[in-house]
């Protein structure tokens, strides 16, 4: 036995070398940890799990190749159990072949079946070869039922990625499937290489034009960039913190805390005048509790934006315009982003909370050839179909299919407010009046000249925007109510409270 146990400690020792001293040297000149640092970064002190270090690739070649460029098992993250799969970039790139595939396929499993998260660390990566090329291609242990989705009955998990590296092929897959991705400044993810790209489509393009920091966030493909490794993996634990284990259990409730601002400011913060920009992120500020707000995805479709946050310690989704950008219309991008966060939070069971200062949707041939048509139906029915609470308050204005796309009545929130100050209707006062007076408004510039002219815009606008006020909204129940800003926070606590059936705060959820 003695001998048998001493192999074993040989081959372990074998199967934690990685890339050995040179491959962990070139890894670390690149600035990048070694993949097991990277887990020692992420799980509790002394939690972490291995399984399947013994791997090895079928096709065998004179450099070893341990654990076949990745590294799976378990651990816990703020005492709560993940599991994670990280690709070993310092042997052969972290490329995968099929025994790694079955490796990562089998920690996807355990995630499922046993009901917890999932973390993706990514890096290199893409397909072996020849490992995978030729006549091999077409056995390939790839189960794209579990790769991508839950088998029917079993819960979804969350899944975090952190792109730690130029990430291709697989990592990049990977990573496309998470519900959050964070990748530090360095890194780079992309379907495809710069050493692929160029050959195939001619197109000479560097990591970080591809798929670096403003490509990735800008497509969505990454939610947060960092600096640093330790960053990431913090930024993974914030994110996992506000999420039950999985889609069958109920997220976790914090103690509450105060507001992040103090509500009354919310009277300052917005402006008036629908035309002045205030920022938005001061507003989620004055709704949800202090130190609780993790933005997702604020480079993508900016002028939306969406936090994880908690109101009196319950975990919520924070969805509202941004004024400061585009005046906060939304375009194809700011739906498509809308559509997962709201996914997203309904999938885990977090209230969505919609605060409305919407202009309209963007029109425009950019728009139509960006696809918003499909963009809108898709949101729209999300929205409708989500069975998580809805909350909407209208802050200053909720136009058309802007307004629906915030969560209107149409898609049935649970209750909608909007405050004293808020317009809302078919279409912005300027452009309505343009359109149902076009013929009136030219006879009169060209009969009376522009100074009857724009006496008669002013009168019209008058009128529109009198329609448009919150009262006569409020008079036929298409309002719940309309509430003083100060009491936003209030408000938006109490509805979600009743709407999950009136669950204690910080109760046995
Ligand atoms: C659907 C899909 O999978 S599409 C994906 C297509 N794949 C890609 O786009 C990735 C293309 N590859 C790359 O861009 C780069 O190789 C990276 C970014 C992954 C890694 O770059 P580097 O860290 O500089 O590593 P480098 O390219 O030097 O490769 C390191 C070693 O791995 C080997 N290697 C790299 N890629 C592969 C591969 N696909 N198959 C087999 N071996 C490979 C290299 O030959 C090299 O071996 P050596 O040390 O014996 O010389």
């Amino acid at each position: 036995m003695a001998g048998r146990i001493a192999l074993l400690r040989e081959k372990q020792e074998a199967a934690h070398a990685s890339g050995g001293p040179e491959g962990l040297r070139r890894h670390r000149e690149s600035g990048r940890l070694p993949v097991r640092e990277r887990i020692d970064l992420l799980v509790d002190r002394d939690t972490w799990f291995e399984i399947g270090a013994l791997a090895l690739p079928e096709l065998r070649r004179e450099k070893p190749i341990p654990g076949d460029a990745v590294v799976t098992g378990f651990g816990l993250l703020d005492g709560r159990r993940i599991g994670v799969i990280g690709i070993d970039s310092s042997v052969v790139a972290g490329t995968t072949a099929p025994i790694s595939m079955r490796k990562q396929g089998r920690l996807i499993e355990h995630a499922q079946r046993h009901g917890f998260p999932l973390v993706l660390l990514c890096d290199a990566d893409g397909g072996r070869m020849p490992d995978v090329s030729g006549w091999r291609f077409s056995g390939l242990p790839l189960d794209f039922t579990t790769f991508l989705k839950p088998p029917p009955g079993q819960p979804v998990v969350p899944r975090a990625a952190a792109v730690l590296g130029p990430s291709y092929g697989d990592s990049a897959l990977h990573a496309s499937t998470a519900h959050y991705v964070v990748m530090v400044r360095s890194g780079s993810i992309a379907l495809s290489g710069p050493s692929v790209v160029e050959p195939a489509i001619g197109e000479k393009v560097t990591d970080s034009e591809l798929g670096g920091p403003a490509a990735a966030t800008e497509a969505g493909n990454a939610h947060l960039v960092v600096d640093t490794e330790a960053d990431a993996m913090d930024a993974i634990a914030a994110f996992l913190s506000y999420l039950p284990q999985n889609s069958a259990q109920r997220p976790p409730v914090a103690p509450p805390l105060p507001p992040g601002r103090d509500p009354k400011d919310l009277e300052e913060i917005v402006p008036l005048g629908t035309r002045s920009g205030y920022d938005m992120r001061d507003v989620f500020a004055c709704v949800a509790d202090e130190a609780s707000i993790l933005p997702w995805a604020d480079g993508w479709g900016s002028s939306l934006l969406c936090a994880l946050a908690r109101i009196e310690g319950r975990p919520v989704g924070l969805v509202g315009n941004q004024p400061i950008v585009r005046a906060g219309a939304l375009d194809p991008a700011a739906l498509a982003k809308e559509k997962v966060f709201v996914q997203l939070c309904d999938t885990f069971g977090l209230p969505l909370v919609f605060l409305h200062d919407v202009p309209g949707l963007m029109i425009g041939t950019q728009a139509e050839r960006g696809g918003i048509l499909h963009g809108y139906e898709a949101l729209v029915s999300a929205i409708a179909e989500a069975t998580v609470p809805k909350v909407g308050v209208v802050l200053r204005k909720a136009y058309g299919g802007g307004h629906f796309a915030m969560g209107g009545r149409p898609t049935r929130p649970d209750f909608l407010y909007a405050w004293p100050s808020a317009e809302l209707g078919f279409m912005a006062p300027e452009t309505g009046i343009r359109t149902i007076h076009r013929r009136k408004l030219e006879t009169v510039l060209a009969e009376q000249g522009p100074e009857a002219h724009a006496a008669l815009v002013a009168e019209l606008t008058a009128e529109w925007i009198s329609e448009a006020e919150p009262w006569e909204a409020a008079a036929h129940l298409s309002l719940d109510d309309v509430v003083e800003p100060g009491r936003t926070r209030e408000v938006v606590a109490a509805s979600i409270d009743i709407a999950l059936g009136g669950l204690s705060l910080g109760g046995a959820l």
